[in-house]
């Protein structure tokens, strides 16, 4: 069950309730007049009337280090003892994030970190800072804005992309995730025997969409980490524009003369 204990940020409880929707998960709300403590004592109580054995409290974020969210934090961490305390660090804030980490670190006490941004930043500077300023592991990453885009995280990986080197083992464990065994097959007959169509290529793009934002399925590929986010953008562009023609086409077969 997700938590909506952000009472700030006028939003933020609704951009729970739809993200809620999306991934099929129960969503717990009180509105913003009650304290983000006393909703999380409830919630656990709603969720143990309901078998529901994980809860994810989703607490304000601030830019800037503020001392009323951290006493609040406390309080909410007094009141249900939680399992895990994540931090979710915004890699593009840089060497911010360390001053960040350290400060929740001595307050609250985290048990690690959730790293987003990450397609904004290949460099992971701020991954280096997490772990080195608070030695507490980073458990995710998000490398765009889709659900999908919300991984594990693993070091050796993350090291393997920085030094330019791709991630084949994300790569081929996303693919697999979105294509099925059969449909590989299916399409390498088709290759074989020349029957590979614009259908075909369109399932085919469909499903590299399926596997995330262009940028991060680009990142996992070796010697790919030197195209530009604009490049990426461009791509982007070109590829509706060749979507959208294939689908205005008539079905049908024709024979391309290329004399
Ligand atoms: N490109 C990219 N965008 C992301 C990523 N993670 C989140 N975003 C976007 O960043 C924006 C802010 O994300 P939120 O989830 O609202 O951030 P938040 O931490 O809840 O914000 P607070 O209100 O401060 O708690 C949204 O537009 C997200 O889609 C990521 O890994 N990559």
């Amino acid at each position: 069950m997700l938590v909506a204990a952000d009472v700030y940020r006028p939003a933020a409880i609704d951009q729970l309730t739809v993200l809620g929707e999306q991934v099929g998960v129960p969503v717990y709300s009180e509105g913003t007049a009650v304290k983000p403590a006393e909703i999380t004592k409830n919630a656990v109580e709603e969720a143990k009337r309901n078998n529901i054995d994980a809860i994810v409290v989703d607490t304000a974020g601030r830019l800037q280090i503020d001392k009323t969210m951290m006493v609040e934090l406390k309080e909410v961490k007094k009141a249900v003892n939680p399992t895990e305390i994540l931090l979710v660090v915004d890699a593009m804030t840089g060497q911010e994030a360390a001053a960040l980490v350290t400060t929740f670190n001595i307050e609250i006490g985290i048990s690690g970190a959730i790293l987003t941004k990450l397609d904004g930043d290949s460099r992971g500077g701020a991954a280096l800072s997490v772990k080195e300023v608070s030695g507490k592991p980073i458990k995710f990453v998000g490398r765009g804005e889709r659900m999908e885009d919300l991984e594990l995280f693993y070091p050796d990986r993350m090291a393997q992309r920085v030094l330019g080197m791709g991630d084949v083992l994300s790569f081929v464990e996303k693919a697999q995730e979105v294509v099925r065994q059969e449909d590989t097959m299916e399409l390498q007959k088709k290759i074989m025997s020349a029957k590979f169509d614009f259908n075909d290529f369109l399932k085919q793009t469909q499903n590299v969409a399926k596997m995330g934002s262009m940028s991060r399925v680009i990142g996992m590929i070796p010697g790919m980490n030197k195209v530009t986010p604009a490049q990426i953008r461009e791509a982007e562009k070109r590829l509706a524009f060749v979507e959208s023609m294939i689908n205005a086409m008539t079905a049908g077969t024709f024979l391309l003369n290329f004399r």
